[in-house]
Order: C-alpha cells, then sequence, then structure tokens
C-alpha cells in the first residue's frame, strides 16, 4: 500500500506508544515507524527501526528519511528509579530527546510531557503557571521540553497523566491497582493526591487530532474535564471490574513511603486544548469505557 502521509512512534512497545500504533494502524492512511531497543519487537504495518534513542550513530543512520510527524513517546519513566540513576533519567529523557529534534527531520513534532513539572501545591495549573518539578523525573522532563523549543518551532509539547496497559502487564498505575484487586490484596488509595487522569487511547486519538489540525504550536494541557483523586481512581478500577470484595484503604499520601518526592495536586485545566480541539469528549467516564473495550479485546 501507498501511504501519502508518515508518521514515526518512539517509545513504540510501552503503554502509550502501543496505543498511539493501534489507533494510527486502523486509521489505515498512515505509514508507521516506530523505534524499539528490542530486537525481536514486531508489530504487523509498522516498520520497526531498532535502535537505542541514547546512541547518536543509531540516529545519524535513520536521519536521511523524512517523517511528516515524529511522536515522541520514549522515555524512562520510573520516577523512584530515576531519582536514583540520575545519569540514566538525563540520558533517557534529556539527551535523547536533544538528539532527536536536532537530528531528525519531520513536519510536526510532538513530545508527551507530565503533570509532574508542576509542585501540586495550588492544582488546577494552566500552561503559564509556575513550574516546579519536585522529582528528578520530572526535572529531566521539563528539561526535554526546553531542548524542544530550543531546537525546533513545529512542536506540540503535551502536558498529561496518562493511564493504560501493557501485554503482559507492567507497574503503572491502573496495572498496579488492577493486578493487586485481582490477586485479592487490600491495597492504599491516597485520598489527598489529585489529577485527571487520560486514558492512552483518548490521548492517541487527540494527538492524531492535533497532527490533522492546525492549531497553533506550543505547549497544551492534555488532561480530562475532571479533578479526582488516586483513591477514587482505584474504586473505580474496582467498579468497573467488579472486584467488590476487594477492599481498598483511603488513607493520605506519606512522602516518607517514597524515593523520589511526588505532587499532591497535578490537576490541569484543559481550556486551551478543549478550544483547540472541538467536538472530543474529555470526559473521564468516556477513557474508562475505552479502556474497558481495549481490555477485554486484548
Ligand atoms: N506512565 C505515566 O503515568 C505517564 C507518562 N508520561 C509520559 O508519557 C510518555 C510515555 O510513557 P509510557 O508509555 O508510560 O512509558 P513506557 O515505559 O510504557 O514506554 C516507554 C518506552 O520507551 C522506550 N525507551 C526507553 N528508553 C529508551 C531508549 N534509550 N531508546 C529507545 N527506546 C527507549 C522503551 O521501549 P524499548 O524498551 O522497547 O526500547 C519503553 O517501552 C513518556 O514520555 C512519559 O514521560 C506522562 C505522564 C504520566
Ligand atoms: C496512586 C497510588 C499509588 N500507590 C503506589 C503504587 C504505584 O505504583 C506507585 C506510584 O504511583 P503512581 O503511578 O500514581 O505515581 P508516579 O510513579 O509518581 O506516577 C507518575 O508517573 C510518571 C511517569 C508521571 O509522569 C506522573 O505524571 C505520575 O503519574 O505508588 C499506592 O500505593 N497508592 C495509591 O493511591
Amino acid at each position: 500500500m501507498n501511504y501519502n502521509k508518515s508518521v514515526l512512534i518512539t517509545g513504540i512497545s510501552g503503554m502509550l506508544g502501543m496505543a498511539v500504533y493501534r489507533h494510527f494502524k486502523q486509521l489505515n492512511s498512515y505509514k508507521i515507524f516506530g523505534i524499539s531497543r528490542n530486537k525481536n519487537f514486531r508489530l504487523e504495518g509498522a516498520e520497526i527501526l531498532i535502535g537505542d534513542l541514547t546512541s547518536e550513530v543509531f540516529l545519524n543512520s535513520i536521519q536521511s528519511q523524512k517523517f511528516n510527524s515524529i511522536i515522541h513517546c520514549s522515555a524512562e519513566v520510573n520516577v523512584n528509579l530515576c531519582e536514583i540513576e540520575k545519569d540514566l533519567a538525563f540520558k533517557a529523557n534529556v539527551y535523547a530527546t536533544e538528539l532527536i529534534f536536532s537530528i531528525l527531520d519531520s513536519d510536526k513534532y510532538i513530545y508527551i510531557s507530565t503533570d509532574a513539572v508542576f509542585d501540586g501545591k495550588v492544582g488546577n495549573y494552566t500552561e503559564n503557571s509556575f513550574l516546579n518539578p519536585l522529582s528528578y523525573y520530572a526535572e529531566t522532563k521539563l528539561l526535554g521540553e526546553g531542548v524542544v523549543k530550543k531546537n525546533v518551532k513545529n512542536h506540540y509539547i503535551l502536558r498529561t497523566n496518562i493511564y493504560g496497559f501493557n501485554v503482559p502487564m507492567k507497574k503503572s498505575l491502573f496495572e498496579w491497582g488492577y493486578t493487586e484487586l485481582k490477586d485479592s490484596k487490600t491495597i492504599n488509595g491516597f485520598s489527598n493526591m489529585y489529577f485527571n487522569p487520560m486514558y492512552v487511547g483518548q490521548l492517541a486519538e487527540i494527538i492524531e487530532k492535533i497532527i490533522v489540525s492546525n492549531i497553533e504550536y506550543g505547549i497544551y494541557n492534555v488532561a480530562t474535564n475532571e479533578k479526582i483523586s488516586k483513591y477514587d481512581f482505584l474504586l473505580k478500577i474496582k467498579k468497573e471490574f467488579d472486584f467488590s470484595k476487594q477492599y481498598i484503604n483511603r488513607i493520605e499520601f506519606n512522602q516518607n513511603d517514597f524515593v523520589a518526592p511526588r505532587a499532591l495536586n497535578t490537576t490541569l485545566d484543559n481550556s486551551k486544548i478543549r478550544i483547540a480541539i472541538k467536538d472530543y469528549d474529555f470526559s473521564i467516564d468516556s477513557g474508562f469505557s475505552m479502556l474497558r473495550n481495549d481490555f477485554h479485546s486484548k
């Protein structure tokens, strides 16, 4: 098949990368490229380029390829690990971003950032709110934003907080909550930690809408409309997947139990993206219903 549009997805084997791949694949109108370090990684309908994004040699080897869009989903997302292994975090989240955005050629670039660039003291942050990352992971993601702005004008920086799942399951928030409840374990849910969780399938759809639109380049908060505590989010998982017998302790987050500092209220004001992308359902319930469908058909 001859496609006239191409998209490169970094971190295509990851939670968001796979959701983005699945979305673009079913559109059937894009030539899809993906980058993974895993030599055995294959995906139907995608050309997988094997390499490490921290390798200048690798990126130079694919430099002659021109893409219509690059969606940079790769990162080291283990927040506690980033706090301890700072070199690894810097290389994966800042240096790799510098190489990608300075070496690879594309009409549009998308960088996935995080709500953790804010310190969570007030919440309801806009794109212009005061930035104060608490953890080293969050600091590297913010440094990544700087690298993007420095290298290319035609960029979208999307600050978000996402949930989803990998096959086989890994350790992200939904995966952890689901697995613990399935194994009949009692878990602790933080009642004083707030966010606007967005399902990776929702974010994938929004990314496509951004690419095909001509909305202004820059920073966008891509979050759901509603604020929810992490405790209530876990309760939603319990309800949605019918773990009626399991118990979730409603407790307050205690920083002493965590290696890396965490922010308490990273809720984002999503007005800018809602005005730019009209007629999209930014509700948590819509994301959960997509999750339910994807999870049962996995
Ligand atoms: N998960 C979350 O809760 C949130 C995530 N984000 C952001 O969303 C984005 C996607 O996160 P998510 O999908 O959860 O992450 P995952 O860990 O699921 O996927 C990231 C992928 O990046 C790839 N990768 C990491 N380092 C390298 C490297 N040096 N070279 C090549 N590939 C590399 C890995 O693929 P492989 O091993 O195949 O090479 C991995 O599968 C990230 O930018 C993250 O910061 C933002 C807010 C919340
Ligand atoms: C929310 C929560 C987590 N936990 C435990 C289990 C969970 O795996 C671990 C970490 O929680 P979280 O996944 O919510 O927190 P964290 O690892 O800080 O998640 C972050 O991920 C990175 C990639 C981001 O970019 C951020 O936006 C942020 O959501 O803490 C609880 O015990 N109870 C809870 O209520």
